[in-house]
């Protein structure tokens, strides 16, 4: 999740709609085209292409629809261009300058060339203004309006909504500007002021001197032997999970696969960042209760208009302010006890610390710092616990469910995932060598994130003045760079919005913000970029992997219609409803047998108690097709 927060935090104004009488709703011709639904929960859905249940799907009529979209989209595009070459749009001032540009553009002379003079006040260029109604971005997913506004004013742009205003910036240039080339001179804002109460000072929000130690800090634990190791936890979780479809398979029930995704990926990131076993995928504890408390609070203060919880009264009096307090109470108790356990661990561990250093016992990044002597104040350990729990959570479950949610609507891409992981893996558990040559299962969670980047926005506040583009801009500027428009951007993409993992070739590099130019930013970019990619990628991976070999996946009969919704990640607003069946054919139904190894060096495989590092059992074996050891 949340810097990893898509964070819209808007003043409250009065509406004062500018947008000159043009729709203003996503409409279906504009919408792009991913079957998904692109209103918020309170609105009447427009469904973009036809979505079925998945069972039969209407193949001639959803691609004669697919292709009149694609005709209205290319025509709306054209159209938008025209005018914004035109000036239409923008703001230009009122001074002599500003009636002088608007003439000379009406006259045909190109943008460019007029944007070279002086703007009123004998300055540079003013960057476009889109003067906005607060109505046009709230009550659905606000990327998808930032989205229609990029199409209207280009790469970056001001939204002003009464006294407040933003840059949206989506131009990959003046992205790779502010995270990489320039990055000292912007800070995480907004971000940070509302994520204080639950990361405090934790990797994602923190700036300056406090987020060069602690990154400094824990980058290191994240080291190969450690990603390898976690492949093991990866598959185990994930067999925990085939257990639950297992049964809903064999009892015929749907499955709601978001909720699902969001417990496999809770039970992970528990153990890998401080050896707590969640156990969500089995057991409602107090705990993880108290984890979906803190964590609905963090998306629902991201997105609210006004901030309640400021109100000194208010926090002693709303019930459910009291509710999130006992929660994050109980969560940092347990991660006192967690770390005063670990402390323990440590002192009667005969020690040697190196930079691949990891404990079998407790593989978990808090062992590795505390091991490593790092000097820091148990609340700062415990606000960057906090913060890689949460960054490292909802990221994942949004990108497998949104993944599933592609793969319900391209039957082709996953019978050839599903060729991909009969012939690498066969029954095996994954291991780290797999990681290589599952290339096509990789592709596919790339070409997911392109199209639902988690989050959808970044976010920055100038701390000096730059210049972003040809436009000079001051000190604290809020800035959301679109993750969303960058990925989506038709002058960049080839069917921008089409699920396609076959633009990534197999023989090439893994898509990233390098070799794409900062046009995808699946992970960020520069200094602040991602410390849990290759975890990501991998623990995607796996779980992708072990599902689609076991089962087929389908839009369940009468499922609500999968409309998008935002808090940190892109959630779905009434969930992914599916029907599991076990698959027949081709001829291997995995059985999933957990051992443990030892994980040496990130590359072999031998025998030990206790890591939990799966390798296959072999096909003869009469086991339980689901019996993970658990250590
Ligand atoms: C698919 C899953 C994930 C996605 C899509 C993702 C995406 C991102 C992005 C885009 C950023 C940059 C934010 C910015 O520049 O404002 C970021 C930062 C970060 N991510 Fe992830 N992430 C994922 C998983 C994880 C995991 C598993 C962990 C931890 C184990 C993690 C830890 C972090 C941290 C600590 C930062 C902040 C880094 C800093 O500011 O120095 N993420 N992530």
């Amino acid at each position: 999740m949340a810097s990893h927060f898509a964070l819209l935090q808007l003043p409250s104004v009065p509406a004062q709609s500018l947008r000159r009488g043009r729709r203003s709703r996503i409409s279906k011709s504009t919408a792009p085209c991913t079957g998904v639904n692109y209103n918020g929960p309170r609105q009447n859905a427009i469904t973009c292409c036809s979505s079925s249940n998945g069972r039969k799907p209407d193949l001639t009529n959803s691609n004669a629809v697919k292709e009149v979209d694609r005709l209205l989209q290319e025509k709306r595009r054209a159209e938008i261009s025209a005018r914004i070459a035109s000036g239409e749009f923008t703001v230009e001032g009122s001074g002599f300058f500003g009636v002088l540009k608007r003439g000379l553009l009406r006259l045909g002379a190109p943008r460019e060339i007029v944007d070279l003079l002086p703007n009123k006040s004998g300055g540079s260029p003013q960057i476009p203004n889109a003067k906005g109604s607060i109505r046009a971005v709230q009550g659905e997913a606000f990327f998808i309006p930032l989205y229609e506004l990029f199409l209207t004013y280009g790469g970056i742009f001001r939204l002003t909504f009464g006294p407040k205003s933003f840059l949206i910036v989506s131009d990959p240039s003046i992205a790779k500007h502010i995270l990489k080339d320039n990055s000292k001179a912007y800070s995480k804002g907004i971000l940070a002021e509302i994520l204080d109460f639950v990361m405090g000072k934790g990797l994602i929000p923190a700036d300056g001197e406090i987020w060069r130690v602690r990154r400094r800090a824990i980058v290191p634990a994240l080291h190969q032997k450690y990603v390898a190791a976690m492949i093991g936890l990866f598959g185990e979780a994930s067999a925990r999970l085939c257990q639950k479809l297992d049964a809903a398979a064999s009892d015929g029930e749907d499955v709601e696969m978001e909720s699902l995704f969001s417990r496999l990926t809770l039970d992970v990131i528990g153990k890998a960042v401080f050896n707590y076993d969640f156990d969500s995928l089995t057991n409602d504890t107090g705990i993880v209760e108290a984890v979906y408390t803190v964590l609905r609070e963090a998306e629902d203060r991201s997105v609210s208009p006004i901030p309640t919880w400021e109100i000194p009264i208010w926090k002693d009096i709303s019930p459910r302010q009291k509710k999130v307090s006992v929660a994050l109470k109980l969560i940092n108790d347990t991660l006192d006890g967690l770390i005063a356990m670990c402390k323990r661990m440590v002192e009667e561990e005969e020690l040697q610390f190196g930079e691949e250093y990891m404990n079998e016992q407790d593989p978990s990044i808090l062992h590795f710092l505390l091991a490593s002597g790092d000097d820091v104040s148990s609340k700062q350990l415990r606000d960057d616990l906090m913060t890689l729990l949460i960054a490292g959570h909802e990221t994942s479950a949004a990108v497998l469910t949104w993944t599933f949610y592609l793969l319900t609507q391209a039957p082709n891409v996953l019978s050839k995932l599903q060729d991909e992981v009969d012939s690498v893996l066969g029954d095996r558990f994954p291991t780290i060598e797999d990681m290589k040559k599952l290339k096509y299962t990789t592709r596919v969670i790339y070409e997911s994130l392109r199209l639902y980047p988690q989050p959808p926005v970044l976010i920055r506040r100038s701390l000096e003045g730059d210049i972003l583009g040809n436009y000079p801009i001051k000190r604290g500027e809020d800035i959301f760079i679109s993750v969303w428009n960058l990925h989506r951007d038709p002058a960049h993409w080839v069917d921008a919005d089409k699920f396609n993992p076959e633009r990534w070739p197999l023989d090439g590099p893994n898509p990233n913000e390098t070799n794409q130019n900062f046009s995808y930013l699946p992970f960020g970019g520069g200094p602040r970029k991602c410390v849990g990619d290759m975890f990501a990628t991998f623990e995607n991976v796996v779980a992708l992997a072990m599902l689609v070999r076991r089962y087929n996946f389908q839009r369940a009969h009468g499922a609500p219609p999968v409309n998008m919704t935002t808090g940190a990640t892109i959630h779905t607003t009434e969930g992914l409803k599916m029907t599991v069946t076990r698959r027949t054919k081709p001829p291997i139904i995995p059985k999933l047998k957990m051992t443990t190894v030892i994980v040496d060096g990130g590359a072999s495989s031998q025998p030990s108690s206790s890591l939990p590092v799966a390798v296959g059992s072999s096909e003869g074996e009469q086991q339980d097709e689901v019996s993970a050891t658990r250590t």
